[in-house]
């Protein structure tokens, strides 16, 4: 059954490979430059080992997932945007022309859209089609979807990832695509942290004043509906969550299972990532936060994820967007770990001190 493969999933993720550790921070040590002098880069390329387990790690081939859903809480006026859009967009992804497309090919990456929940017929040879259902209920009055199909939308990004993995693809980025669904990402932050929706909704798309208080409204009518459990995260997933949500949740503890890293994108993508690190602490080595968005309660999120933003650059796109430009610095990471000369083979003397 879902749950009892969801156990085994979380069973099987490990801690990170400190012997690779040591190794990489040896190897940091030697080469030419004062120690410490590449600052984040440096901790990036001893996380970068400790997940593979190779001190020199490289990544060839990766790939974003963008998981597409519908949201039921539409219907309340959440968005600046009407829901048809994430099909619309959808379509945009497999014909390259949106923002992850762009960004992805800049990065050598692979965009898989997944329609796991779009409420839209979606045909297309290049869509994963992995439709739970379409969409979820409005989770202002009742559960957005059954533990059963939260359990299976987690299983499904697992899934593909494990797949993707025993291709060689061996770094992951988490996309995502629903309209309404930065309203379910803030009833599972508050949920699953106790902070008041005040703190956790934000603009989304960029609505106004009154459709951000008509929003906060929602998500407290949502958490007082629902009462999802803060101690279970496939219940928070299921009662204010998303289906797109769950998927980036199996996405994350497919990548910790197969020992690659994966980035995480924005708002909704580290709701995902709080939500798989209640599920299975050891997962969160496995997280690498790609940027800050300006979606209010991102920067919290984050220090819940004890998670160091690379980059802030006021993006709030979601998609993927901030996790393909952070490939650029995994990339930098790995490659001065690979090619940069060390003091002995350039003949350049030590400081003093060693
Ligand atoms: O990634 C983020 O931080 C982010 C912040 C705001 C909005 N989004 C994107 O915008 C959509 C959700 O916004 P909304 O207003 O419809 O809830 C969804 O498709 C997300 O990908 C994404
Ligand atoms: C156009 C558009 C593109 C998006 N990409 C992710 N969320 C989005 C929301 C809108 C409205």
């Amino acid at each position: 059954m879902g749950y009892d493969a969801i156990l085994e999933l979380i069973g099987s993720i490990g801690g990170l490979d400190t012997v690779a550790m040591a190794a990489a921070e040896e190897h940091l040590g030697r080469l030419t430059k004062p120690p410490g002098s590449l600052g984040k880069l440096e901790g990036l390329a001893v996380k970068l080992a400790g997940i593979t387990g190779e001190a020199l790690p490289e990544f060839p081939r990766r790939t974003v997932f963008v998981m597409a859903a519908d949201h039921g809480v539409c219907e309340e006026g959440v968005s600046a945007f009407p829901a048809e859009v994430t099909p619309q967009m959808v379509g945009n992804f497999l014909a390259g022309g949106a923002a992850v497309n762009v960004l992805a090919r800049q990065a050598g990456a692979d965009v898989v859209c997944v329609d796991i929940g779009v409420n839209a017929e979606l045909l297309h040879p290049a869509l994963m089609q992995r439709k739970v259902r379409y969409g979820t209920s409005n989770m202002a009055k009742g559960a957005a979807m059954t533990r059963e199909e939260a359990e299976a939308a987690v299983l499904i990004g697992a899934r593909l990832v494990e797949e993707a993995a025993s291709h060689g693809v061996r770094l992951f980025v988490t996309g995502e695509m629903g309209i309404g669904n930065t309203t379910a990402s803030a009833a599972m932050m508050s949920a699953l942290t106790g902070i008041s929706p005040e703190h956790s909704v934000g603009r989304g798309t960029g609505i106004d004043d009154e459709r951000l208080r008509r929003k906060i409204e929602v998500v407290q009518r949502a958490l007082e509906v629902n009462r999802p459990d803060p101690g279970d995260p496939l219940d928070v997933l299921a009662k204010v969550g998303g289906l797109e949500i769950a998927g980036l949740t199996g996405v994350i503890l497919g990548a910790a299972k197969s020992r690659c890293p994966v980035v995480i994108d924005g708002f909704i993508s580290s709701v995902a990532a709080l939500a798989a690190s209640r599920l299975a602490p050891e997962a969160a080595g496995y997280m690498i936060a790609s940027h800050v968005s300006a979606e209010q309660g991102h920067r919290q999120l984050l220090r819940e994820l004890k998670l160091d933003p690379m980059l802030e650059l006021g993006m709030r796109l979601g998609e993927g967007t901030g996790g393909v430009l952070a490939l650029h610095l995994v990339d930098a990471a790995s490659w001065i770990m690979r090619e940069m000369a060390t003091f002995e083979s350039a003949g350049i003397s030590t400081g003093g001190d060693q």
